[in-house]
Formats: C-alpha cells, structure tokens, sequence
C-alpha cells in the first residue's frame, strides 16, 4: 500500500524479513511494543523458521520469497533483519516498490554494495532507509552526545571502547569480526564525533585460548578522524563472561564513561556485586524499542530518520579498510566516494 492511500490511523503494515534471533526479536516487538505497527508478513529462506515467527504475530502471512511479500497489499514497510550479505538484495527490491525500510546493520558488509543501495536511494530523490545502528537510540549513548555536542568539556581528543561478547555464532570470521562487531563503535564514532573516519589500523595479541580455529580474538581497532581524534576499539568476541558495551570520550577539560554495569549490588555470602548482561538482546533492549518506534512514527509521517544509507556505506567503507589492515598489520587511509546531496542534513 502506498503512502498516499494509508490514512493515518491505520497501522503501518511490516513485513519481516528474515526471522533468525535478531528478526523473531523484532517480530515479537512491532506485535507486542510497538505503536502504530502491525506484522503482516514474514519471511525466511527457511519455511519452519517463517511459521514459527508467524505465530508471534497473529494474523500475518507467511512467506520464503521477499518478493511476494513486498508485493502483498498489506505490507507498507520493510524491516531486514537477514545476514548482511542478503540485504542488498531485500534493499534493492524494497527501494523498487519504494518501500520504506529500517534495515538491520551491516547496511551491506562490503563498501561496493553499501554503494549501490546509496545510489538506488538517490536516484529515487528521497530517503527510505533507516541503518539499525543502535547505539544512537540507547539513553546513554545519547547523554555522552549531548555533553559532547554542548562543548563544555572541549574538544573530544579520543574515544576507549570496548565491545565484548561471551561467544560467536559458528563460523564467525576475522572479517565479521570487523564488519559485524566493530561496524557498531565505526558508526558510534561517526556519529558521536561528527567526523569521517580517515584511516584504521588494527593490532592482534595473541589469542584467548577460547577463541575458535581461524579466528583472532580480541582484535584492537585503532580508528584516525578528520580532526585529529583517535579512537581505540577493544573487539573481544568470545571474552565468555557476558555482555559489555563500554566507551568513555576524553576531552579537553573532562571525560565521560558510559556503559558501566548498573543496577542493584547484591552484598551475600561473602560476596558483593551483580549481574553482567549476557547478550545484545537484554543490553541494549531499551534501545531497540526506541528505534522501532522512531522508525514507525517517521514513516508514518512520511519521512525517514536516524543513521541513514550513507551512514551505511560510510561504515562499509571504513570496515572495507580495516579488513586491508587486518590482513597487512599497516595503517590503511579510508576512501570515500562523493556523497549525494540527499545526505547532507545529519540522521
Ligand atoms: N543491532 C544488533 O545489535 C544486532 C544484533 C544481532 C544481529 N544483528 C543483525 O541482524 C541481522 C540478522 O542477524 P541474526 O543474528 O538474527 O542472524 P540469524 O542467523 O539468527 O538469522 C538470520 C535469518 O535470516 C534467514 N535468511 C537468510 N537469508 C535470507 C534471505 N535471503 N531472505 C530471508 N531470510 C533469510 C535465515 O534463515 C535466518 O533465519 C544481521 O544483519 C545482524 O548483523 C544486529
Ligand atoms: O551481529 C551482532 C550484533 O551486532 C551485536 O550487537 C554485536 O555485539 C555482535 O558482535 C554482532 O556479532
């Protein structure tokens, strides 16, 4: 349904499209925590994985072909939530019907791809796609911008951060290392320093015993930006304790820490402390709601908002070099392609 012919107080029709962990996630929450939405298709390469989602969502259809579901009548918008390297296609299809999308990052995990959605979008002279990068919908990620962008503590001089996961899904690779972990504090850089990202490097200590065959883990990403910020990216993947997103800026005049463990310490036989979170879904729960929500109520209002295509592509691009990196051990310089009139109001 277009637009135009959807009044208002009908709800945006979504299709899912892939319905693995991240997708059922979403599913379960346009169904259960979202305004202004319903689910009325799902879809997976998989037959028992779309019905097993479909029941999340009473009502909605099933599909294992994206193309059929974005042609239904009742689908207004598209959520992808597929490995990377399936979502150009889905973009692709979903900017033919001019569709609007919230496309789970990677926006692609290769530059080229990530270039061609940006062109797709261009040539349709407006923007549909919303990045799932979303950190920038997390209450403390927010407050750590908002002190950084009043200026009070000076000019931003470097970031620490530091993502760790208790482990990987199989077949997890040094490049998803990069391209699926580390894209998040890429576009976090971004974003919290309003500048490009010009050259990377990337340093690799001797391996934790528990990281699989193949893959270095932790990784050190060090990041160089536009105004002469650095950045360093603590990746460690398979750390086994949990779940920690942390970043702390380092200013002229001051410093702010965010993602510390919050929350009740619990004093009990002979110990003190508590919970660490053990995975994306419960740490960063708050935000995903939030970005959800955001992207229903701009589309229904017939626009697009947050971390758009060329935030995408821009991350592609940055991890494109950082894969160099990874495989020289040298400083690689990042290339941008020129950006399209369409992205210059900030997301
Ligand atoms: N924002 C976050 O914190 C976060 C967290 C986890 C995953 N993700 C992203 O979400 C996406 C999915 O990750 P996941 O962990 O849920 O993966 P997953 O492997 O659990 O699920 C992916 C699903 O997509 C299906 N699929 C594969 N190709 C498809 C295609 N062409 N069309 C339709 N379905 C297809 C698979 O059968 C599977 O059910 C990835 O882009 C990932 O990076 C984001
Ligand atoms: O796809 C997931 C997801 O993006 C998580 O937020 C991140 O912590 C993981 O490292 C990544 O593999």
């Amino acid at each position: 349904m277009t637009q135009q012919t959807r009044a208002h107080d009908i709800p945006l029709g979504v299709a899912v499209i892939g319905t693995g962990r991240m997708g059922a996630d979403h599913v379960r929450r346009l169904a259960e925590a979202t305004r202004g939405a319903r689910v009325t298709a799902v879809v997976d390469v998989d037959a028992g994985r779309a019905r097993a989602a479909a029941a999340l969502a009473p009502g909605c259809t099933p599909y294992t072909d994206a193309a059929a579901a974005m042609a239904a009548e009742d689908v207004d918008a598209v959520l992808v939530a597929s490995p990377g390297p399936a979502h150009e296609a889905a973009l692709l299809q979903a900017l033919a019907h001019d569709l609007p999308v919230l496309c789970e990052k990677p926006l692609t995990p290769d530059a080229a791809a990530a270039l061609r959605i940006v062109e797709a979008e261009a040539r349709l002279g407006r923007r549909r796609v919303q990045v799932g990068f979303m950190r920038r919908y997390d209450e403390e990620y927010r407050q750590l911008k908002a002190l950084l962008d009043a200026g009070g503590l000076g000019r931003p001089l470097m970031l620490h951060c530091v993502h760790r996961n208790a482990s990987t899904p199989p077949g997890f690779t040094d490049r998803m290392l990069l391209e699926d972990s580390a894209v998040h504090e890429i576009d976090a850089t971004r974003w919290l320093l309003g500048q490009e990202i010009t050259a990377v490097r990337v340093l690799r200590p001797a391996p934790s015993p528990a990281a699989p065959e193949g893959l270095g883990d932790p990784q050190l990403v060090l990041l160089e930006t536009a105004a002469g910020a650095v950045v360093d990216v603590e990746v460690f993947v398979n750390c086994g304790f949990g779940y920690q997103v942390r970043c702390e800026a380092v200013c002229e005049r001051g410093s702010v820490r965010i993602g510390e463990e919050r929350g009740p310490a619990v004093a009990a036989d002979g110990r003190w402390g508590g919970p660490v979170p053990q995975d994306f879904l419960t740490r960063f729960r708050a935000a995903y709601d939030r970005e959800v929500q955001e992207w229903v109520d701009a589309t229904r209002r017939g626009t697009c908002t947050g971390p758009s295509s060329w935030d995408g592509y821009a991350a592609a691009a940055v991890c494109e070099a950082a894969v160099r990196a990874q495989e020289t051990g040298g400083r690689v310089e990042v290339a941008l392609a020129e950006r399209p009139a369409l992205y210059d109001e900030a997301g």
